[in-house]
């Protein structure tokens, strides 16, 4: 089993919150954030980032994803997910939950709310 200390995944909800300034996200006006922590204790960003044609826009998630492993990235340790809801958590859309399994089933996946 994966382990994960309180201050790594507080760390990782602030990176995620700090990235919501980012997502580009004219369509849906909701803005979308997450850090996405590696094997090896590196950690990438990831927002929205919407496209006139809604369904070219890529989630958070997948930008983070899709960052990480065209850097040489592949092993995952946890990934916080973060919205600009004050009382409400984001959850990740199927599309990317099927990102996330192909790099491994044990991923901690965090859901934060806004600050
Ligand atoms: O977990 C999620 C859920 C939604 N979105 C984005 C997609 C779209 O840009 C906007 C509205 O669904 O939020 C994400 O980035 N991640
Ligand atoms: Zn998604």
């Amino acid at each position: 089993m994966m382990m994960i200390t309180k201050e790594e995944i507080l760390n990782l909800i602030q990176i995620a919150r700090n990235s919501l300034v980012y997502s580009y996200c004219p369509y849906s006006h909701f803005p979308v954030a997450c850090a996405l922590l590696c094997h090896d204790d590196t950690i990438y960003t990831g927002c929205n980032v919407e496209n006139a044609a809604y369904f070219g826009s890529i989630c958070a998630e997948r930008t983070a994803i899709v960052k990480a492993v065209s850097s040489g990235h592949r092993k995952f340790r946890a990934i916080a997910i973060t919205s600009n809801l004050m009382n409400d958590i984001c959850a990740p859309c199927g599309n990317c939950r099927q990102f996330m399994v192909e790099f491994g089933k044990d991923l901690i996946v965090i859901l934060a709310n806004h600050k």
